[in-house]
């Protein structure tokens, strides 16, 4: 397991002509100030393949992109930072303007977005609106190992987090995350996350998922969760 993740590093690196060495993370790649300006990067969607991407996703990736094309499927797709909207409702709930943390946060980025391709949370979400539920199919790479060759819990979590976060559809915050890790996920294997929004009670969302194998022989995870839409007229900070 340890070596193809190696080989899978290797090739990695190879495809962007970089001598072997300790690999760098795409921010210190950069100077600090294209982090603030380039329009492209930011607007970059993520979720699509790209070279670190295994055989396995980007066969799934293209079962379901023809899941889409008859509309009861759609793919999400996945940017950095949030679009201004989605800003704007989270920021009337928890940024005091006074306080001057705008430009700080004009930095802000998803950390699941701040890997170099294929090094850390390689991911796709597809929506079927009408079942209130998303698939997504999730690469985890070398950088999240936890126990040797294994993903790392909190990597899983994360992505779990995400994935319910889908099936939402709006502000929400997650109130409550609970994981049953049933069997250790193998470093840079593809796993696909089946989540449904099981109920709707008023401000509260209640979710769950399972995570798989993607011949769904392995069940690896399940967990439910419980998201709450934000009240603008609340203030949490
Ligand atoms: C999120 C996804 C969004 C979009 C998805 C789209 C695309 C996906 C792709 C990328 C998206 C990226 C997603 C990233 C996901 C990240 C999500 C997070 O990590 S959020 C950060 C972690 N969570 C927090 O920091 C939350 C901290 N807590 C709070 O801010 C507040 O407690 C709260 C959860 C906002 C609730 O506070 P409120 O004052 O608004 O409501 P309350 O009156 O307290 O409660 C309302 C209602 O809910 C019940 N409740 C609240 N918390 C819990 C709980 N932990 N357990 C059980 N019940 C809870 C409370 O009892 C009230 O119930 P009611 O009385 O029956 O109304």
């Amino acid at each position: 397991m340890l070596r193809s993740c190696t080989a899978g590093l290797r090739s990695i690196w190879a495809l962007r002509g970089r001598r072997e060495g300790a690999p760098r993370l795409s921010t210190d790649l950069q100077p600090a100030r294209r982090l603030f300006s380039t329009e492209k990067v930011i607007h970059k969607d993520w979720a699509l393949p790209n070279p670190s991407w295994s055989k396995d996703l980007k066969l799934l990736f293209d079962q379901f992109m023809k899941k889409c094309e008859d509309g009861s499927w759609e793919r999400l797709p996945s940017y950095k930072r949030r679009s201004t909207q989605e800003s704007e409702d989270f920021t009337t709930y928890f940024l005091d303007p006074k306080l001057g943390e705008e430009e700080r946060l004009s930095q802000a980025q998803l950390f699941t977005r701040g890997f170099e391709d294929g090094l850390g949370f390689e991911y796709v979400i597809f929506k079927n609106n009408d079942e209130k539920r998303t698939v997504c199919l999730f690469q985890g790479g070398p950088y999240l190992q936890g126990v040797p060759g294994l993903l790392h819990g909190g990597a899983m979590a994360t992505m779990i987090d995400i994935a319910l976060g889908s099936c939402t559809g709006g502000a929400v915050m997650t109130a409550n995350l609970n994981i049953n890790f049933k069997r250790p996920v193998p470093l840079c294997s593809v796993v696909v996350i089946n989540s449904q929004l099981d109920k709707l009670e008023g401000r509260k969302l209640f979710l769950s998922c399972n995570v798989r194998s993607v011949d769904e022989k392995t069940l690896y995870s399940e967990a439910t969760g419980l998201f709450i839409k934000v009240d603008p007229e609340k203030r949490s900070t």
